[in-house]
């Protein structure tokens, strides 16, 4: 197994040394129209496609010098000890959650022959009604026909590895999860913190087992001084508050928490669907977040000290980031129509390689030809079938090691 490495991210954008992926597999074959809404998706992908895009993304990072790792192949070295297998078969079960005894037995003998890394592929997959053929009904619940055709529900968006769990400084929040189909997603991520040796005494702002959802997806680390967060859809403000005491009780550097109370709608669930940092001084943003936007800050200091921030954004991110002016690069090029088509698929969730590189979609040809007139360098792939899933390139990256600034 891998030494000890830890966690260090500081930025958003500078050079990207080590990044946590999930390549899609066949959970995405496990969606079906009717449960299209509640797995968080808006049509069927197409896997094979999928994954050849999302290995286009991972070749683009190692090109780049970036360390990919694989949840499933971290996730697998940790099986590997019985003890903790076990107990995480029990988790993940406790959690799904698998109703009767007499199923969870039929689920502990179908895994039982596989290998650490079928059988967690296996956990994201989804197990069908059909693949457990003979269960020994102990209860009432075992011997009820349902029409349900899954004993283990896929985890489809486990390749946004954006949100289950957030890097900043040298520790993580371990993140509650606004809807119940993703929540399993931060049990591996816990898993991952509890035993993997590459990650220990990792401190943590935040912990699954608070109620108040919080999601990676809403938290940007623009400097060794401001952390950003979406009061959002899936982020709430107690969660907000509870994660910035313990940021702020530790060593870390960090000063001010900017908090920006974003519209609740699906298309902007996270405020990286939009709002991103590029370069030192340069953001893409979605026009139609401005006009409504309100921004709290919260500052260190015997007690939180929070305000409103009246200034307008571009003020507000010059004065906390001592910058003597600041670029907002609108999604779409100030065009309402490829403004609102191009968001819908992630125009403006960027992930930076490093300052002013940034990884795109190719689909959001127009955003990218504005980021490039802002002397933004873009590296684009395919993006036919992973955009279906309504995340960019920074949805499915989750940075370990970022080089500080
Ligand atoms: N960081 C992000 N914007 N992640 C996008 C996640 C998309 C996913 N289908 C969801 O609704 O949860």
């Amino acid at each position: 197994m891998t030494k000890h490495e830890g966690i260090s991210v500081y930025n958003e954008i500078g050079q990207l040394r080590s990044v946590l992926l999930h390549c899609p597999g066949e959970e995405i074959e496990n969606i079906v129209p009717d449960y299209l809404r509640r797995l968080l998706f808006d049509e069927i992908a197409y896997l094979k496609q999928a994954r050849k895009e999302h290995d286009q993304f991972a070749g683009l990072l190692r090109q780049e010098g970036t360390e990919v790792l694989y949840l499933t192949e971290l996730m697998a070295e940790i099986l590997a000890s019985k003890e903790v297998r076990d107990r995480f078969l029990e988790d993940f079960m406790e959690e799904a959650p698998v109703g009767t005894e007499g199923i969870k037995e039929a689920l502990r003998e179908f895994f039982s022959p596989m290998s650490p890394l079928e059988m967690i592929r296996k956990c994201i997959a989804g197990v069908r009604t059909e693949e457990l053929a003979d269960i020994n009904p102990k209860s009432l619940g075992d011997m009820v026909r349902n029409p349900y055709p899954f004993y283990l529900d896929p985890i489809p968006n486990l390749y946004f590895q954006r949100d289950p769990f957030a890097s900043i400084g040298e520790g993580v929040t371990l993140n509650v999860m606004h809807s119940t189909t993703r929540n399993r997603e931060t049990l591996f991520a816990k898993y991952l913190f509890d035993y993997h040796p590459r990650f220990q005494n990792i401190p943590r702002w935040y912990n699954r087992d608070k109620s108040h959802p919080i999601e990676g997806g809403d938290l940007l680390v623009l400097s060794e001084k401001i952390v950003a967060v979406g009061i959002s859809e899936r982020t709430d403000a107690v969660a907000i508050e509870k994660m910035t005491k313990n940021i702020f009780h530790s060593n870390e550097p960090f000063e001010t928490v900017l908090a920006f109370d974003i519209p609740k709608t699906r298309a902007y669930m996270h405020l990286d669907t939009v709002f991103t940092m590029v370069d030192y001084d340069k953001f893409t943003i979605y026009p139609g977040i401005v006009s409504p936007l309100d921004v709290y800050s919260i500052s260190k200091g015997k007690e939180l000290q929070i305000s409103y921030e009246a200034s307008e954004l571009s003020s507000i991110l010059k004065k906390y980031l001592k910058l003597p002016a600041v670029d907002l690069i609108p999604c779409g090029n100030g065009d309402v129509i490829a403004a609102g088509r191009e968001q819908w698929s992630d125009g403006s969730n960027t992930l930076a390689l490093s300052p002013g590189k940034v990884i795109c979609y190719d689909r959001n040809h127009v955003t990218n030809a504005a980021l490039r007139q802002h002397g933004v360098e873009v590296l684009e792939f395919e993006s036919y079938e992973l955009s279906r899933g309504r995340g960019g390139p920074r949805c499915m990256s989750m940075p370990l090691k970022r080089e500080k600034l």
